[in-house]
């Protein structure tokens, strides 16, 4: 497994040591061990049923029940979206985005963190009202609202189309720079995790088989390069063959 040593100087975010995961007599998460760093966003990619959202789940806290072991470091930050949004449909927009939010002033929070999103117009609305991309920009606000120091993602653009996908993956990338939280990010897609994610992670019976830094040069050139190189590792190391690489990469 490809280690980068030198990448956290400072106390990690996430520090996970020995996780097990078992669903009857099968084990999903084996003895994992897994640190992120303060505002570093890692994807986890794995074939479908490998166990990723079993993971992202026990990082999570919503596997109460789930027999296994080990020591999960977590902070008390933590906000996760699903790939459905998840929004009360009793409630409007910025209700759902100040529900339960501690301390002075949470509609002005909530109202700061939609148009942090751009919803800031919809803020009044029911969440049947709001497509699908509105949907998740009102999860991610409600998130990011609760500032947290760990953001957990479960393919939250996997019910997008292609072009709402790209430009809800440009405003992740902004609100990432801009609140540094650390992120776990599951995805199917390969092409995603390289996009957004500096490291990026592939889970195979119950462990982490590849640890990439990605590392793109900003220079087109080299940039393309390093892209390619980077998806045809990750794709062979999901089981991809050299002969469907040529054929469809
Ligand atoms: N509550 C459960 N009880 C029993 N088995 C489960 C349960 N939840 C998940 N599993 C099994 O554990 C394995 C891992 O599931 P998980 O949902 O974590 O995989 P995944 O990598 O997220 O899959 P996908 O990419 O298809 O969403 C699968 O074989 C699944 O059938």
């Amino acid at each position: 497994m490809a280690q980068d040593s030198g990448r956290l100087t400072q106390q990690p975010v996430v520090a996970v040591r020995g996780l097990t995961r078992r669903y009857g007599e099968r084990t999903i998460i084996d003895n994992v061990d897994l640190d992120i760093g303060r505002g570093e966003f890692v994807a986890l990619l794995g074939r479908s049923g490998s166990g990723k959202s079993t993971f992202l789940r026990a990082l999570a806290g919503l596997d109460h029940g789930v027999p296994g072991s080990g020591r999960l470091g977590i902070p008390d930050a933590v906000s996760v979206v699903f790939q459905d949004a998840r929004l009360l449909p009793w409630k409007s927009v910025v209700d759902n985005v100040s529900l339960g939010l501690k301390g002075a002033t949470p509609r002005e929070r909530a109202l700061h963190a939609l148009a942090e999103v751009e919803l800031t117009a919809r803020a009044r609305a029911w969440p049947m009202q709001l497509s699908g991309g509105e949907q998740q920009r009102a999860a991610l606000a409600r998130s990011l609202v609760r500032e947290p120091e760990l953001l957990l993602l479960d393919e939250p653009f996997g019910a997008l189309d292609a072009l709402t996908r790209l430009r809800m993956q440009a405003l992740l990338l902004d609100l990432c720079a801009r609140h540094r939280p650390a992120v776990l990010l599951v995805t199917h897609d390969v092409d995603e995790a390289i996009h957004l994610a500096q490291r990026v992670l592939v889970l195979d019976q119950g462990r982490f088989t590849v640890d990439l830094k990605v590392d793109l040069p900003s220079e087109a050139g080299p940039r393309q390069r390093r892209f390619a190189e980077v998806r045809s590792e990750l794709l062979t190391s999901l089981g991809v063959t050299q002969e469907e690489l040529r054929r469809v990469a």
